[in-house]
């Protein structure tokens, strides 16, 4: 089972944005994680199509898409030719949720759903089958910095258990308020890739700061 830290460039300094795409490139991160927010789904609005495209530029890592927008299928193939290698949806944002994750799927991108903090896993069962990643939000989108909700853990084995002899390559995606104090506790519930916004770049040391996530990720799986 491969781990995977994504910093969330949301908390990146946008007036330095090149120097921090390349912090990323250089540290032992796996994936960009951009969060994608349209001020009507969520009640923020962060950057679209020019500042992706930028980021395609200067990344060398794969761009994780999450896009907390609504009607998200009128932007998927944009997002897909933008350069991201994932997209994840929110469910409460798809009225045709299977339409959506196949159009995902043939725009050449992996498929992810996700659940806000009030949404249940099972309500994925029946396309359980058809995702590659399903992003459980740890705080209520919209906003870096916020409380990591602690009914997270079970959502995850809730997850780990919907998955058992259906999709068990299934990543579990954790994102808000993810840590240095909660990464051991959530591999242990079953997650399996950690998205950092403020946990990252509000350290002195960013780099560093990934290479004590991903130490504690692997401390805690060789337990
Ligand atoms: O999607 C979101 C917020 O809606 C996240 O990706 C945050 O950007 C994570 O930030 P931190 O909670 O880690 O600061």
């Amino acid at each position: 089972m491969k781990y995977i830290i994504a910093p969330s460039i949301l908390a990146a300094d946008f007036g330095n944005l090149q120097r921090d795409i390349e912090m990323i490139n250089q540290s032992e991160a796996d994936w960009f994680h951009v969060d994608v927010m349209d001020g009507v789904f969520v009640p923020n609005i962060s950057f679209g199509f020019p500042v992706m495209a930028a980021v395609k530029k200067h990344a060398t890592k794969s761009l994780d898409v999450h896009l907390m927008i609504v009607d998200p299928d009128k932007f998927i193939p944009e997002f897909a030719k933008a350069g991201a290698d994932r997209i994840t949806v929110h469910y409460e944002a798809c009225t045709h949720l299977h339409r959506t994750i196949q159009l995902i799927k043939a725009s050449g991108c992996k498929a992810g759903v996700a659940l806000n903090p009030h949404t249940p896993v099972t309500l994925l069962q029946d396309v359980i089958e058809d995702l590659d990643l399903v992003l459980i939000m740890s705080v209520n989108p919209g906003f870096g910095g916020q409380a990591f909700i602690h009914n997270t853990y079970k959502k995850i084995q809730d997850l780990k258990r919907l998955i058992q002899g259906v999709n068990e390559d299934l990543i579990i995606q954790v994102d808000g308020g993810v840590s240095l104090l909660n990464i051991t506790k959530l591999v242990s519930a079953g997650a399996n890739a950690f998205v950092a916004g403020s946990a990252i770049f509000a350290t002195d040391n960013p780099s560093q700061t990934i290479i004590e996530m991903k130490n504690l990720v692997t401390t805690s799986i060789s337990i």
